[in-house]
């Protein structure tokens, strides 16, 4: 890509201040996010709030309490921390290897090589994670953290302003984001600006609004009762849902998904049966713009009930289906609907325990499945509405074959609504060509018979893995393997770079970052449709899916959903894979900026094994997204560095490692009722170019590589 003339020319004053370019470029992508774009405001007088940004920058990184541990150079000197009686964490040793070899992040390796400053090994105590094996987070799905961009630093379109109905004018008010935004230099470049009457209005006008206490949805909406004649009152009058939810979604566009799944009768353009309460539908699947319009404004059901309503335990029925209709707000109600709300004198407790306000579990226990429900009759249920309820005994609706039940004994509230799917869905322009005439004899065991992994004949499944199975005859991954799997993960080195990184190309950036890095896997190849194995080969693990019981719960620790095991498992045992919609990164980054809500509480998952070649096109970078459309894996919680589940990209359909399934083993045993965790990979010192808001960590490792906000965080609210 030929450089931007404006950048270049950006980069030539600041050099004539004698300000490096590595400097200018963050700053430079900050302001051109803030302002819109708007290469006027900063070129206006010889780059002045450019350089005023950068300036700031500086002083702030001086101002830093942080900076007390960094030595001259910048560097964090471990050593230093290390006698101030601070564990030396994971991520400061990542970053000093970073800048080692390959610069990282151009705010945070500003210093040179860190050979100078000694490394300390934090102190291990039993069953920790040797020093060796920490886990540097370059890009991989770090990058892609989910949650909010970051639109407190960025130009707020015009429909999130206050618009005050025709009123007098609403003074200039930041969010509480904005507010925190601008805490940082280069936005108070753009305050400065702001106040001289040089900002473009939009900026500022954005009415202040509560943000959610840390780490507790905001999609959390009591459960609200609706006297039976409001019920009727309100029957087909127009609310603000009405624009979000399409009624004619069967009949008005093409199916768009395809299931490039194990799935043997995988293939494109299918229909779909889905069960709507309890009656086989066949419907078609398909995603649209409305489609994921409904699903990004919508972040949370609620379904109001008459007195004697009850949601039984996630477990919904209606006594009349053209009556049953569901209302699925966004995460900020609409007044109309709160409106309406009347407090409800009854909730769902633990248990399923109908309890009164004080708390107290009344009698009569929520039958699951009992057809007392009324539900809102604001517009026609659709079968969408239908699947995004969550049933508490099974909110995978019989998708899988066992049930994952879900629980929730602190508050009302439900688990977001997703469409679950057992197997990944393709959307429109991702390219995923599974075809079996793309699977060369080279790539299956067309001449094997029965179980592979039983027999001594050896089998061209396993050419890439070294000749060897990866599972045991009893379907666990082969200690090895796994241990070589956990070790490569946590080897800072084990990255590699794109020269022109997809990830960067989709964010469509004036100022175009590296390559962050991505790691190197190791893959699994399971025995598939054209192999002459039978189904029950030991080679085929993550294709059968899900065979542990799983249970979703609301985590005490401000974690929101998490996902637990309910019996102990052994070391290496598959657990599910991680499914969503497969998108393009294009696509991703366009959902993101339309819809920003969406997709707060799931993570995208870069399918990145093969960008390294430098053969993928950017139509062709895929992700995985379960903000609309998942499986359980869209509740695992994050941990740093030792977290008891791995993942392993596994093949089963197609030879090449550009689509692959993204499978989760536990990396050791788990004991039943233990909650599930993974690491994201997210580098919490990258706040400079996250695509959206990054997460508080709580996972309580004494690795978290986010401690140290986390700490500042504390300390500031208790003070
Ligand atoms: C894939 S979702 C996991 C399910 C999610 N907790 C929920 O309630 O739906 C990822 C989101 O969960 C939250 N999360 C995951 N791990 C966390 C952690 N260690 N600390 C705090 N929040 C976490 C963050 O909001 C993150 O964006």
């Amino acid at each position: 890509m030929a450089p931007n003339p404006r950048v270049v020319a950006a980069f030539t004053a600041m050099a004539n201040l004698g300000i490096h370019e590595s400097k200018v470029k963050p700053v430079l992508k900050k302001l051109l996010k803030l302002y819109d774009k708007n290469w006027a405001l900063i070129e206006e007088e010889s780059y002045r709030a450019l350089a005023d940004a950068i300036f700031e920058e500086e002083e702030n990184k001086v101002n830093e309490p942080d900076q007390n541990n960094k030595n001259k150079n910048g560097v964090v000197d471990d050593e230093e921390a290390h006698t101030h009686g601070e564990p030396v964490r994971p991520l400061k040793r990542l970053r000093l290897r970073g800048q080692e070899g390959q610069s990282l992040r151009p705010l945070t390796s500003s210093g040179p090589s860190s050979a100078a400053f000694p490394l300390k090994a934090p102190k291990l105590e039993d069953g920790a994670v040797p020093e060796s094996s920490s886990r540097r987070q370059p890009q991989s799905m770090a990058a892609l953290s989910d949650g909010n961009a970051r639109i407190g630093a960025r130009h707020v379109p015009p429909q999130d302003a206050v618009v005050d109905k025709g009123k007098k004018p609403i003074s200039p008010q930041l969010t509480p984001r904005a507010r925190r935004s601008l805490a940082e230099p280069t936005v108070e470049a753009g305050a400065a600006l702001l106040a001289n009457n040089k900002m473009p209005h939009p900026f500022i006008l954005i009415k202040p609004k509560d943000e959610p206490v840390d780490g507790i949805p905001d999609y959390e909406i009591p459960l609200a009762v609706i006297p039976p004649d409001s019920l009727m009152g309100t029957a087909g009058k127009k609310d603000c849902h009405d624009t979000v939810v399409s009624q004619c979604r069967d009949e008005d566009v093409e199916h768009e998904y395809v299931f490039p799944s194990s799935n043997e009768e995988a293939t494109s353009n299918v229909d779909v049966a889905l069960s709507s309460m309890g009656e086989e539908q066949s419907v078609k699947i398909t995603q649209t713009d409305d489609v994921s319009k409904e699903s990004e404004t919508n972040d949370s059901p609620i379904v109001r009930g008459n007195k004697d309503s009850v949601i039984a335990n996630g477990s919904i029925s209606v006594e009349s289906s053209a009556m049953a209709e569901l209302q699925v707000p966004s995460s900020i109600p609409c007044s109309s609907d709160l409106d309406n709300a009347v407090p409800a004198p009854k909730k769902v407790g633990m248990n399923g325990f109908l309890q009164s306000d004080s708390g107290k579990e009344l009698e009569h226990p929520i039958i699951p499945n009992s057809r007392t429900l009324v539900v809102v009759p604001k517009h026609q249920l659709t079968n969408d509405d239908v699947r995004a309820v969550h049933d508490v005994n099974d909110l995978t609706k019989g998708e899988e074959r066992v049930k994952i039940s879900w629980v929730n004994n602190t508050t009302n509230d439900f688990p977001p609504p997703c469409h679950y799917i057992p197997r990944n869905l393709v959307f429109r322009e991702a390219y995923v060509n599974i075809s079996l005439s793309r699977i060369g004899n080279e790539d299956c065991c067309s001449t094997c018979m029965g179980n592979c992994v039983l027999s001594s004949k050896s089998c061209s499944c396993t050419n890439k893995t070294g000749g060897e199975f990866a599972y045991t005859a009893k379907g666990l991954l082969k200690e090895e393997f796994l241990d070589e799997c956990i070790a490569l993960n946590r080897d800072p080195q084990n990255y590699f770079y794109c020269k022109a990184c997809p990830l960067e190309r989709s964010k469509n950036d004036d100022c175009l970052e590296p390559c962050k890095g991505h790691l190197k896997r190791k893959f699994i190849k399971e025995c598939w449709s054209k192999c002459g194995c039978g189904k029950h080969c030991g080679n085929r693990v993550v294709q059968r899916g899900i065979t542990c019981k799983l249970q979703v719960f609301l985590t005490s620790d401000r974690k929101g959903w998490g996902l637990r095991t309910l019996e102990d498992l052994q070391k290496g045992a598959f657990v599910c894979e991680f499914v969503g919609e497969i998108l393009t990164i294009k696509e991703l980054h366009e959902r993101r900026l339309k819809y920003p809500k969406n997709g707060k509480y799931t993570y995208p998952i870069l399918l990145d094994a093969d960008w390294g070649s430098g053969i993928v096109k950017d139509r062709e970078a895929l992700c995985l997204y379960a903000a609309s459309y998942g499986n359980a894996a869209r509740f695992i919680n994050h941990r740093c560095l030792d977290a008891n589940l791995i993942e392993i990209p596994v093949e089963v359909e197609g030879p090449t490692h550009h689509y692959y399934h993204f499978a989760f083993f536990t990396s050791r045993k788990i004991a039943a009722q233990e909650e599930l965790t993974w690491d994201y990979g997210i580098n919490f010192d990258d706040h400079d170019d996250h695509p959206v808001e990054l997460f508080q960590c709580r996972c309580g490792s004494k690795f978290c590589r986010n401690i140290k906000r986390s700490n500042r965080s504390m300390r500031s609210s208790s003070s």
